[in-house]
């Protein structure tokens, strides 16, 4: 029977069901087995991602089961994935994107926070561009999984606090918080997008590229080629989007301080993904300020 692991989050757990369900439905299978596995990332929740080592925590883990032949594949949502992947292991596949909005819990817009208010995130881009939308507001280190940053803001820890729609819809939450326009907030790269990885040789590969997505896989291709020419992680205030037009890609992206105080925003029109990415990035280094500059291409 075909193994597909995955962190043990329900919105992990719904997407493994997802992808089980796609893979059931392509190939007529009657089963596929779900192997729940837990990452550094689900286990250390009191200090920020980028402080305890980035987004390796979330997929070591699942990695190493993958190349030891436990799993024949592992599921994870495309923002959480680190730049730079092992040589043996290939993302074979992606879902069709969800909406890759982030929405705002506590208050109908960002305009409309009262002056001085908490937002919790510990996410370095969603607190430049607030930062730099609402100079007054204060961000506070904000984790867990979407059930416990709702619980935090429900107990007053926070005024207000920020989630990508996908998570929500995927959990059912369709009428929790209000969407931020894109051209207020540009989402963090591969918002919304499930990702299966596979070992890069071995028979697993194409049986999971035959659920890929091929507007969404091109689109992060983009987005993940623009990290990379960035040299960022998670550490990074970078958003970027990309998405079909005229039969190529629209690619999207801002860099920022992390207080939010300097940024530079470009757009690039192109045919092939990993070569706009790469652009852009180039576009984007060249045209920051120092102050952005020295946070990137490290
Ligand atoms: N960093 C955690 C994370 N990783 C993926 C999602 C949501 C689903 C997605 O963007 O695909 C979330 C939660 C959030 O940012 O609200």
């Amino acid at each position: 029977m075909f193994r597909l692991g995955t962190r043990g989050s329900p919105l992990a757990l719904t997407q493994a069901g997802m992808v089980r369900d796609a893979l059931m439905a392509a190939h007529g299978w009657d089963e596929v087995e779900i192997v729940v596995i837990r990452t550094t990332g689900d286990r250390v929740q009191d200090r920020a991602l980028a402080e305890i080592g980035g987004k390796a925590l979330w997929t070591k883990e699942l990695d190493r089961a993958l190349v030891a032949g436990e799993v024949d594949a592992c599921v994870h949502s495309m923002k959480d994935v680190e730049t730079f992947r092992p040589e043996a292991i290939a993302i074979a596949a992606m879902l069709p994107r969800a909406d890759v909005r982030d929405r705002l819990i506590g208050a109908d817009s960002v305009a409309a926070l009262p002056r001085g208010a908490t937002v919790g995130t510990s996410s370095p881009r969603r607190a430049a561009q607030l930062a730099r939308l609402r100079p007054d507001l204060s961000t506070t280190l904000f984790r867990g999984n979407v059930d416990t940053r709702l619980g935090k803001l429900a107990a007053g820890e926070v005024d207000a606090t920020l989630l990508a729609a996908a998570g929500l819809d995927r959990l059912g939450r369709h009428d929790t918080g209000a969407p931020i326009p894109l051209e207020t907030m540009l989402p963090a790269p591969a918002q919304g997008a499930v990702g299966i990885e596979t070992l890069a040789d071995g028979p697993a590969r194409a049986l999971v590229a035959a659920i890929d997505d091929v507007d969404t896989h091109r689109a992060v291709r983009a987005e993940r080629a623009l990290l990379a020419g960035l040299r960022a992680d998670c550490h990074s205030p970078v958003a970027a989007l990309a998405f079909p037009k005229d039969g190529g890609l629209l690619l999207s992206a801002q860099l920022l301080t992390e207080n939010g105080a300097e940024a530079v925003e470009g757009q690039m029109a192109g045919a092939e993904p990993v070569a706009l990415g790469t652009a852009l990035a180039q576009d984007l280094l060249a045209r920051a300020p120092a102050s952005v500059r020295r946070l990137f291409a490290g």
